[in-house]
Parts: structure tokens; sequence; C-alpha cells
């Protein structure tokens, strides 16, 4: 049987209100999709029929109408420290400002290094590493897979270890969405699923969908494969001012990916994970 075949691909640049709300701190907006609406109008209205979004940006339940088909290979997953002074976090003074609007970095900075302080810091990515360069900020944290996309690998001083700083959930990861019940477009983009990257993020994703997961809960989630082909999920929920922290792990088959997160997703809450959310959300 013959397969069907894409002759020409338009890419149609789309800007989101994600992008676009600059000024105030993601995890006040709130909102979920605030990155993927606008792609998502264009596959309602026919002027797109295939959306690619950052992985962590994609909610972890899609409207009906919508399929998410999986995730490409991933760019590297983790944070990058990016500083003019500094190698790294551990050789930041004390009262050194780190910059991040985000309380998953937040909070890790602040548990794993209380001695440093934690400065909002929001704008595109050439706004962010301005106010770096302008003496703002001793460091700032922004995703690897980010600068390196865009072509500033030389700004990345160092990335993070993962034992310092948990990536969020699908971090790193492009994700394919398409309407949902167009079949043929769902088996041609299918080709560019990489399996591998779908378990490990799929693992992830259920470890924020179980614990209601949003920009206003500080959750980090970090799936990899270990030596023999078993994967192994870890994740993290904690306080915005790192003094409480819950961590758990599992490791497992690659075909129990989804196991492996409730797995995760039991630990935490024994863990107390669910009051820890709770009081994020009052915040
Ligand atoms: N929250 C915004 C966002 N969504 C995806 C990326 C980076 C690229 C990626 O993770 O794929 C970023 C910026 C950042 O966190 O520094």
């Amino acid at each position: 049987m013959q397969q069907p075949e894409v002759s020409e691909v338009e890419i149609v640049g789309m800007t989101t209100l994600g992008d676009q709300i600059l000024d105030k701190s993601l995890s006040k907006i709130g909102g979920k999709g605030l990155f993927i609406k606008e792609l998502e109008h264009a596959l309602l209205e026919g002027r797109a029929d295939l959306a690619v979004h950052s992985g962590k940006d994609i909610p972890m339940q899609l409207e009906p109408a919508f399929k998410l088909l999986g995730f490409m290979p991933r760019e590297n997953p983790l944070d990058a420290f990016v500083s003019n002074d500094f190698e790294s976090l551990h050789s930041l003074p004390a009262g050194a400002v780190v910059g991040t609007s985000s309380l998953r970095r937040q909070s890790q900075v602040l548990a794993r290094f209380p001695h440093l302080r934690v400065e909002p810091l929001r704008g595109n990515l050439d706004t962010r590493l301005g106010k770096l360069d302008n003496g703002q900020y001793q460091a700032i944290v922004l995703a690897a897979a980010g600068l390196i996309r865009l072509g500033m690998n030389e700004r990345i001083r160092g990335v993070i270890d993962a034992a310092d700083m948990l990536p969020a959930v699908g971090q790193g990861a492009l994700g394919l969405e398409i309407r949902a019940g167009d079949d043929q477009l769902a088996e041609i983009a299918s080709r560019l699923v990489d399996p591998l990257t779908s378990r490990l993020v799929g693992s992830e994703r259920t470890v924020s969908r179980e614990l209601g997961g949003s920009c206003q809960v500080p959750l980090a989630g970090y799936a990899t494969v270990v030596d023999g082909g078993q994967m192994t999920l870890r994740a993290l929920v904690a306080s915005p001012n790192g003094q409480q922290c819950v961590t758990a792990t599992a490791m497992g088959s690659q075909s129990n990916w989804l196991e492996l997160g409730l797995e995760v997703v039991s630990k935490l809450r024994s863990g107390g994970a669910e009051r820890l959310i709770q009081a994020a959300l009052a915040s």
C-alpha cells in the first residue's frame, strides 16, 4: 500500500500570548495553554495542519478537538547556568542575585543554595540576557534547549546537573499536535515522532497531570534512559522558598512509562506533595 506523501511544507510563524506578556510573572498570569492557544486556533481554522510546541508549554489535558501525536527527539533537557562572572551555582558568593521567574527554578536554587537570592526575570531571551549583562543579576537560569535552538550556545556557562536542578516536565522536547480525527495527517506526521522521547516525556507528564501541575506550582519531572535500556523518572514538588521539598524516583522498563509515572505520583503524595501544591496555589 502506498503511504500518504507530503510534497510541500509551509511554515506559518506565530506569536503566542505567552510570548507577548513579558512584564508579569507567568506564575501570576497562569492560565493553561498560554503558549499554544493561537496555534490551536490556526489548526481549527485550517490555517495550519500541524502545531509544533515546546513540550513544557503543552497542557496535560488537551481539548477533545485536538490530539497530541507525540514528541520529537529531545534537545538538551536540562537548565543552563548563564553568567558573565561565575562558573556555576556552586561558585556564586552569598547574597548573589539569581534571575528567574520560574517557581520551579526559584525553589530549587533556594533549596540547594540557601545563601543565594532569587529575583524575578521576565521578557524574551534577548531582554533577559540584556538584564544579566546590565549587572541586574549575577546569574540567570534558562532552558539550555532554548539557548541552543536560537544559536546562543556560547551563553551557556554550564548545564546545571539534574542533582542540583530537575528540569520542567517536557523541557527540551518539541510536541506535535493535530486536529483530532485527521487520520491521514496523523499517519504522515507520526514519522516525526520519536518513540523513546515520547515515552520519557509521557512519563513526566503523568506526574504533572495527576498532581495538577502548572506555572503556579513548583514541580519538576525528569525521565532518562539508564544502562541496560531501563528508564528512570525523578520528580520533585517544593515550596516556593525551597524550605520544603518532596522528591521521588522510580525505575523500570520503558514500556511501563505510565506506571512509573503513577508510582512517582503515589510516592510524592505520601511525602506530602498535595499540601505543598495547595499552599502554592493559595499564595
Ligand atoms: N516557559 C517558556 C519556555 N518554554 C520553552 C522554553 C525553552 C525551550 C524548551 O524547553 O524546549 C521556555 C523558556 C525557558 O524556560 O527558558
